[in-house]
């Protein structure tokens, strides 16, 4: 193991889980579980604990029962229990809001954490004990809907994209792409720990806000199948963008909001990005090939619409404009601004 280059950062493995507020815990349960096909690990009278079929560890989505729709906090693995530490130590460091969650306070199956509001103002959790789960990968017999695997990443909705590559490279993240101006002002960058494309991307937009959370599947096809289901139920106004190839991290894609309007990204097939010298790959904002490679507009509502973030006493925090806003670089393709 090469020494670190951020020896004050917590060794984070990969974007973990998030917890949304939902207001309708059936009609939640209908689209998480039914139609995308993550199954329910855990549940109580108010909260569901689900996972995707490669998931070995509890959960990577809850879903609790509130009175606004809102993301309670994402969550992201760290390797060892000394890393939860660690991770308290460097946002108390940045003089930050923090609390300590031994286990049993805080997430069900999750041990010693630590929450934080990050300097972006988003709610995030690390922790590095995780109850096992059983192995499902191979009860074909178990999968349905979309037959998501496993989360893949957060997209998060934030006024200064500079600031957040900042903050994100100091916690020893890579960048395996961006979208940039014609004098390289940045719009976009997609971040990594896991050996893929992202475990976190950031949409230049009001925020703090949720943008998606990212799921994968094995194959397009159980991503044509997810849209052709959401037809013939008559329910295709889930439907927000896509199904399409993106240019940034070569992913086949689809958008959908669920019923309280949070956005999930069906997603697969992206490239490996492990290597220590992996190069960042960089677009052009004027290149309409870059969010989705057949040149197929981004409609207004994924540029504007996103979900509130709570702070940890569970408040919704304000947000503040955009320092840039792609939608309004006039691209053929996109048609807006
Ligand atoms: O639309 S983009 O090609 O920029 C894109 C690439 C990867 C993603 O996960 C995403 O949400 C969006
Ligand atoms: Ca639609
Ligand atoms: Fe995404």
């Amino acid at each position: 193991m090469t020494t670190p280059s951020y020896p004050n950062a917590p060794d984070v493995i990969r974007s973990a889980y998030a917890q949304l507020a939902v207001t309708d815990l059936g009609a939640a349960r209908w689209f998480w579980v039914d139609m995308l096909g993550f199954h329910v690990q855990y549940e109580d009278a108010g909260s569901l604990y689900l996972r995707g079929t490669d998931e070995l560890t509890h959960h990577s989505l809850v879903l609790r029962k509130a009175v606004i729709a809102a993301l309670d906090h994402i969550a992201y693995r760290v390797r060892t229990p000394e890393d939860v530490d660690k991770a308290e130590k460097f946002f108390r460091r940045l003089g930050r809001p923090v609390k300590r969650l031994k286990k049993g306070d805080g997430t069900h199956g999750v041990g010693d954490a630590v929450r934080v509001i990050d300097p972006l103002g988003f709610p995030v959790e690390f922790f590095h004990e995780i109850d096992r789960a059983e192995r499902l990968i191979q009860r074909y017999d178990l999968r349905h809907g979309a037959e998501i695997a496993r989360l893949d990443h957060f997209n998060i909705c934030t006024p200064d994209i500079p600031a957040a590559y900042a903050h994100y490279k100091s916690l020893g993240f890579g960048c395996s792409e961006t979208i940039e101006g014609d004098e390289h002002e940045l719009y976009a960058a997609w971040m990594y720990r896991k050996q893929t494309v992202h475990d976190v991307a950031f949409t230049g937009g009001a925020g703090p806000r949720l943008h998606h959370l990212g799921v994968a599947t094995h194959e397009s096809h159980q991503v044509l199948r997810a849209a052709d289901i959401f037809g013939s139920l008559r329910k295709e106004h889930h439907i927000e963008r896509g199904p399409g190839r993106h240019g940034v991290s070569n992913a086949f894609y689809l958008y959908l909001r669920d019923p309280d309007g949070h956005r999930v990204e069906i997603y697969t097939s992206d490239y490996y990005t492990g290597d220590p010298d992996h190069e960042t790959y960089r677009w052009n904002v004027h290149d309409d090939r870059r969010r989705d490679f057949w040149g197929n507009a981004v409609i207004e509502s994924w540029y504007k619409e996103a979900t509130p973030v709570l702070d940890l006493d569970g408040r919704a925090q304000p947000v503040s404009d955009a320092l840039l806003d792609e939608s309004a670089v006039q691209v053929g393709a996109d048609g807006l601004g």
